[in-house]
Order: structure tokens, then sequence, then C-alpha cells
């Protein structure tokens, strides 16, 4: 199995190579190039096992019989050992048919700390074999920082540079990045938004002289290995409650698509998901997309769920290029378009396919603000923004014949003064956490500018001798 650009113009790699290239060099990303398939009888099997199991057996074949078997489990247990529910991704019921699949029981709360806890290690393994060094560089909106920097503290083959947006992430998710005491770490506030942050990261790719000199990686849902531990847990709970012998339905609270479009990888491998639902903040450019056939950005609001505060969706570009028969030239003539005038059109077919398997809704701050009220009410469940955001619209594409499951993205203690002003309840951070808000705080605040950016990672990487 090995992996190929969505763009069609940079070359295949095998699994190491596409877990340390992060995004490809024509600006693509990896993608396998056939879907593994797991027959229902396979699938039935995972009955009773532990996630870490379900995980080995649904990540093998994506390794390309790269990483020797005992390796790669070892990896997979030490990743969600750091976990503190036994389950790792365990299922909360609400109501009659619906669930909520708790992913926030991992070191920084968030859901990114499945794959990233995963990432850190099959990178060390990756470099180690090969006695190199890699320079890692992410974007985040807020989660995606505090989990790299948390599984990346410390490893002597990587430095690690986090763009986050100056003044836009809540306090809880800035020090998570910004309190790290690990030489290797470096937090940056860009002033701009997450999408600069996103272009930032990008455009380091794209500079091929930059690129091969500080030997760029990067750990945002760019790079496939990050979807692909995501695909994980939609096995997990689909068997959990039922499947493959019935469907089971997800509600994803999206903002770069990775979450969601990992299950729509489960759905390839065999897994009977009946809809794949996506949630949108006010930032909705992904549930206007599946009204219109129209990808057109607008400028980005700030709303109480910072992390979804983004308007160009990455891995939007993986579902684009199924969705037109893996056709790259028509992913290029998408991205191009994006590139010179901010938007593009999804051909009908395109559309049709999209729509065979996916939904999509908004919640508006209000109605955010209600549901976590109303749950707590209902049920004494205590939501944080974005998985509201779930809630509120898996709720409205409830059907009887199935489960429906809302992915839980983040623990509401992220974001303490959101969920006080909506339910009046102030949640605690957990023990582990308890200091993190007297730490002393270290990052430096830099232009959206490539060359700045460049500049300062340039001064910062350690050369390992
Ligand atoms: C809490 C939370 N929910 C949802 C999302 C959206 O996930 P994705 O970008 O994979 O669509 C993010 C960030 O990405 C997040 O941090
Ligand atoms: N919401 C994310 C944005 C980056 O997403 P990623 O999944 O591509 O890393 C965040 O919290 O940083």
């Amino acid at each position: 199995m090995d992996y190929i650009s969505t763009r069609g113009e940079a070359p295949a790699l095998g699994f190491c190579d596409a877990l340390l290239a992060g995004l490809a060099r024509d600006g693509g990303l990896y993608v396998p190039r056939e879907w593994p398939v797991l027959t229902k009888k396979e699938i039935r099997a995972f009955r009773g096992k532990s996630y870490q199991d379900v995980a080995f057996a649904v990540l093998s074949p994506f390794t390309n019989g790269e990483i020797p078997a005992d390796v790669f489990r070892g990896m997979i247990d030490d990743a969600y050992a750091t976990f503190r529910h036994p389950a790792v991704a365990p299922l909360v019921q609400t109501g009659a048919n619906s669930f909520v699949m708790e992913l926030f029981h991992g070191t920084t709360l968030a859901f990114k700390d499945v794959a990233m806890q995963l990432l850190a290690r099959l990178m060390d393994y990756a470099l180690e074999k090969r006695g190199q060094r890699a320079t890692i560089v992410g974007a985040t909106s807020g989660d995606t920082g505090g989990a790299a920097i948390d599984a990346f503290a410390g490893r002597e083959r990587t430095d690690i540079f986090i763009l986050f947006p100056h003044e836009k992430v809540s306090p809880v998710q800035q020090r998570q990045m910004t309190t790290s005491t690990a030489a290797n770490v470096h937090a940056l506030a860009i002033k701009g938004n997450f999408d600069d942050c996103q272009n930032l990261v990008k455009a380091m790719f794209n500079d091929a002289a930059f690129r091969d000199r500080v030997k760029l990686s990067g750990v945002n849902s760019i790079n496939w290995a990050r979807i692909m531990a995501q695909v994980v847990y939609y096995f997990t709970t689909a068997v959990a409650l039922g499947g493959p012998d019935r469907k089971i339905s997800f509600t994803v609270p999206t903002g770069n698509f990775g979450d969601i479009f990992a299950g729509y990888v489960a759905k390839r491998m065999g897994l009977p998901i009946e809809k794949l639902v996506i949630a949108t903040n006010e930032n909705d450019i992904l549930a206007r997309m599946l009204k219109t056939g129209r990808y057109e950005m607008r400028s980005v609001k700030a709303t109480t769920s910072p992390s979804m505060d983004i308007q160009i969706s990455s891995n939007f570009e993986r579902l684009l290029f199924e969705a037109n028969g893996r056709d790259a030239s028509k992913v290029r003539a998408a991205m191009e378009s994006l590139k010179q005038s901010n938007g593009f059109s999804v051909s009908e077919e395109a559309l049709k396919f999209i729509k065979k398997d996916f939904r999509a809704g908004r919640a508006s701050e209000k109605q955010v603000a209600e549901t976590i009220r109303k749950t707590l009410a209902d049920t004494g469940y205590l939501l944080d923004p974005h998985t509201a955001i779930g809630v509120f619209i898996a709720n409205k594409n409830e059907r009887p014949s199935s489960p429906m499951v809302t992915l839980a993205t983040a623990h509401p203690a992220k974001f303490p003064a959101a969920v006080k002003s909506a339910s009046g309840i102030d949640p605690a951070l957990p023990t582990w956490l308890a200091g993190l808000m007297t730490r002393e705080e270290r990052f430096d605040i830099l232009d959206p500018e490539l060359k700045a950016v460049e500049s300062f990672i340039g001064k910062h990487i350690r050369t390992g001798e």
C-alpha cells in the first residue's frame, strides 16, 4: 500500500515517507492508493476487544509492512496508556437513541490527543530508523497545538513550532501551548486568524528550499497519519452499538474536516455508517457548500467554539478527490480557483456523491448556548461549546432506525467562560492540569509573514550535534 497525492503531481510514497512528508510536494494531501476493506466477520470480531486491539487491527494495513508488528503494537499501547479512561473513547447515552462519544480523556482534554500521541511515537520511530531529525510546524485554532506540544515535548529528534492566532484561543488552550518548559517547543502567536496560520504552514511546505533545509514535517490533519489514527474510534463505537449488523450515524463538530473524513474512511473500509453529519458553527462554509455546491470563503467570525473558527477546511480536498473519481486535475483546478477567487464550484455529480454519505447543519451562537443549558437541564450532562454544536445538529438529524452518536471533541473545562455563561457552571480542570493557569508563559508574537516565521524557525532549530 502506497500513498498518492490528491493533486497527482508528487511522487507516490510509502507509509513512513508520507508520515514524515506531511504535505505532498505538489501541495496536495496524501491518501492511500486504495482503501483496505474489512469484512463484516472481521469487524464483528472486534466485539469485546480493547481499544488497543481494534486500533492494531484497523491501522496495520495502512503501515505498508514498514513497522514490525510488535513495535507497532507497543506504540499503540504506549500512546493509549496516556489516556485517563480505560476505554479511551467511552460512550455516554444522552437520549433514547442518542449517544456522545467522549474523545477528551487524553492529556490535553481534546480529541486531538487520540491521534497525536500515536503520531509522535510513529515519527520518533521513522526518524530513529533513518538517523534523521525533523522540524515540525503546525497551525492551530487552539487544540491541535496543545496536543502536539504535549506529545512532542522533550523528544530528541524533533523541534516543534506551533502557530496560533494571537488572542483568539481560550486561556486554557493558550497555556497548554505556552507553559511547556521543553527546549524543543516553540509557541508562536501570529497576528491573524487560524487561516493565516494554516496558510503560513502550507507556504512553508511549498517553499522547497526551506522545507529541505530544516527537514520540515507537519502534525496537522494534512498529515495522513492523523486521519488514520482517528478512524479507530468509529469502529469501536459502532461495534459497541451493534455494528456491523446495524447502521450507526455520527455527527461531527467540524472545522478542518479531518475528524469527519476519518469517519468516511471507516465507511470505505466496510463499516456500515448510515450518515455522517457535518456540524459547523457560524463559520459555515461546509454547510453552505453542501446546500449550494459552492465552496466560498467569507471572513471568519470569532465564536465561543474557537477551534472551529475556520474557513479553509484542508481535508475537504481529500473528499473532493474521491467525489471526482480521484481525478487529480479536477482537484488542482478547484484549489487554483480557491487561491485566485476565494471559492470553487463542486460539480453536480460530485455533490451527489458527497450527499450520499453526508448531511450538514450549522448552529448559531444562541443555539450553542441554549443546547448547553438544555442538555444539562434534561440529562445532567455538561457539554463544551464544540460538542454542543454537534448535539444541536444531531438532534435535528436523528432517525428512529439507527443510533446517532455525537463526537464530544473537547472537555468543557477548556472553555470555562462560554460554558459558565450558558449553564452557570464553572467546569473545573482535572487535577493533573491544576497548576496550568499560574505557570509562567513563554511565547513569541509574530506578524503573519512567511519570511519572518521562516527566519524565526531557522534561528531556533537545534542541529542535534
Ligand atoms: C474541540 C474541537 N472540535 C472540533 C474540531 C474540528 O475538527 P476537524 O478540524 O477535524 O474538523 C476541532 C479542531 O479541529 C476542535 O479542536
Ligand atoms: N481545530 C484545530 C485546527 C487544526 O486542525 P487539524 O486537525 O488540521 O490539526 C485546532 O484545534 O487546532
